[in-house]
């Protein structure tokens, strides 16, 4: 699996996660109550693995270790402290990371507001675990919300949620994603001016779509634009 070009990962950054998950239905899905803690952000790097047993040490270590680029995918799944905050996620950006996913807690919100890197997780709470776990980043995979992810994988993430593949999976969906935007913004600009424009109905093949499936007939929804 060759990691993304500089120019692919580009284009990845650019598309909503939405139009990629629409590209292609089998990116894997962590639970969504794994979710964007601040708003406003675009995710995608390869993972790099931690597991943080209600312990923020790894985390710390992995911040300060990881590619330029990379995600941190943090796993406390059973835990009930935070593993990083704005500490954590300050040294992450200053390294140039592409954000943080944890199966967990993080704390320090307003910090993590203010500096901006993605960061994704559980939700919050004010009360941090331990700092004497000494391992740092994990050489294998983990199960992050239920999906497996490999060092690598690329995760994606917005503030819809988390998906995650493998390059050659976002590499191969970049082309029908690019066009899944397209099309909707060619919906939007059409339904743009009210009253006056073009229903969303006018946009699809909806009536003749909905005729086929009460005949029981195999149809696909379609943009007309
Ligand atoms: O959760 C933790 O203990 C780490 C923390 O507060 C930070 O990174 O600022
Ligand atoms: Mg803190």
């Amino acid at each position: 699996m060759d990691p993304l070009t500089p120019d692919e990962l580009g284009r990845v950054r650019s598309l909503a996660t939405s139009s990629l998950c629409d590209a292609d239905k089998t990116f894997a899905l962590p639970d969504p109550a794994i979710r964007a803690m601040v708003p406003d952000v675009r995710m995608a790097g390869p993972a790099v693995t931690v597991v943080a047993p209600d312990d923020h040490l790894p985390v710390l270590a992995a911040a300060g270790e990881a590619p330029v680029g990379s995600v941190l995918v943090v796993v406390n799944p059973r835990g009930t402290r935070a593993v990083a905050g704005e500490l954590i996620a300050s040294e992450a950006r200053r390294r140039g990371l592409a954000g943080m996913v944890i199966d967990g807690y993080c704390r320090d919100v307003a910090g993590l507001r203010r500096i901006g890197l993605p960061v994704f997780a559980r939700g919050t709470t004010p009360a941090s675990g331990s700092a004497r776990d000494p391992r740092g980043r994990d050489e294998g995979p983990v199960a992050l919300g239920g999906v497996p992810v490999r060092p690598g994988d690329l995760v994606l993430g917005d503030d819809d949620g988390l998906a995650i593949a493998t390059p050659d999976q976002v590499r191969a969906a970049l082309a029908g994603a690019e066009e899944v935007e397209r099309a909707e913004a060619a919906v939007l600009a059409g339904m743009a001016e009210g009253r006056g424009g073009r229903s969303l109905a006018d946009h699809t093949n909806l009536a003749d779509h909905r005729a086929a499936r009460a005949a029981g007939q195999d149809s696909w929804l379609r943009f007309l634009v």
